[in-house]
């Protein structure tokens, strides 16, 4: 008989399934093309101690990057991408501005959070690199989690499902183990099963807040580019909220904002509205979308 369930983890060709009261089982795709991904909603099918994924539902979003070669997918129906950064290491505005696109593109709300606010004062030059972001409309929360301070991060979690992403070094697993006592082993069982005893944590984790299973947070591994070749260079400004609004300025339809006459985002540039730091961002995202791909 045919179950519903929650993929809670994968990695390869397998996945772990949890069902509606909680139990979890190992499960695999029928058939070579029907990968699943952490937080698809699936009909499979018991067998003898295992499983078989027969259906994936349609999914509402999937969060993925592209690089010239190679999709890779982080999750799918998500609420939100909780985007962490630090006061120290220094954070990248490419790799920010990278997957706020990429969560523009998939219609999933950004949140994101500055940690380590307790170092004062790296603290405030982080901060202010932010600025930007706060007035293009982004929430930006901010937290010093080491020393339990989570800011309003936990209620903006609540009854939701977040992917949590975050270079080497910015607290992640510091922020999942405070709001998922446990989460270390959970992630270290769940790694050992799919890797049939080998002892490696690369896989995607799907971890509960709260009892009731109504909050998740999606625990993804560390990746080096987030590469955004599934974005139409031509569709960029509008998927940047602080272009977006002086496209409609351009005298050309079909204007990259480059170079032509009478563009509304580089008078917004010239009048401030746009700061200089995006507007790099945007030529070099431009051109490397633009360019011949090299195989
Ligand atoms: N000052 C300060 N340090 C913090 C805070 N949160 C985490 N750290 C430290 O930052 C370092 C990285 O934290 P982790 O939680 O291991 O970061 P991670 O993002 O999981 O990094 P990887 O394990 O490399 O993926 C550790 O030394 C933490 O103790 C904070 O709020 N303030
Ligand atoms: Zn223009």
């Amino acid at each position: 008989m045919k179950q519903s369930g929650l993929v809670v983890a994968s990695h390869g060709r397998h996945c772990v399934v949890e069902t509606p009261d909680g139990e979890r089982r190992i499960c695999h795709p029928r058939g070579k093309k029907s990968q699943v991904v952490v937080g698809d909603r699936v009909q499979w099918l018991a067998s003898t101690d295992e499983g078989t994924i027969e259906k994936v539902e349609p999914r509402h979003n999937l969060f993925y990057r592209q690089d010239e070669i190679r999709t890779k997918s982080f999750a799918a129906n998500l609420d939100q991408v909780l985007i962490l950064l630090a006061a120290e290491p220094e954070f990248s505005e490419m790799q920010l501005t990278r997957a706020l696109i990429a969560a523009e593109a998939e219609h999933i709300t950004p949140i994101i959070v500055l940690n380590k606010r307790d170092l004062t004062e790296l603290h405030a030059r982080a901060f202010a690199r932010l600025e930007p972001y706060v007035k293009m409309g982004y929430t930006v929360l901010q937290g010093a989690f080491k020393t339990g301070d989570l800011g309003d991060l936990p209620e903006r979690l609540k009854d939701k499902t977040t992917l949590v992403l975050g270079p080497s070094g910015t607290g992640k697993s510091t922020l999942i183990n405070a709001l998922v006592p446990n989460a270390n082993v959970a992630t270290a069982e769940i790694s050992q099963a799919l890797n049939s005893g080998k002892h490696t944590t690369t896989s995607t984790t799907w971890h509960w807040v709260d009892a009731e299973r109504k909050t998740g947070l999606i625990d993804s591994p560390g990746f080096q580019e987030f590469g955004v070749h599934h974005i139409d260079a031509m569709q960029l400004a509008a998927y940047m909220p602080d272009f977006k609004p002086h496209v409609t300025n351009c005298k050309f339809y079909n204007c990259t904002h480059l170079h032509e006459p009478s563009c509304g985002v580089q008078d917004a540039v010239a009048s401030g509205a746009i700061s200089p730091s995006r507007y790099k961002l945007y030529g070099m995202l431009f051109a490397e979308l633009t360019q011949p791909v090299n195989y």
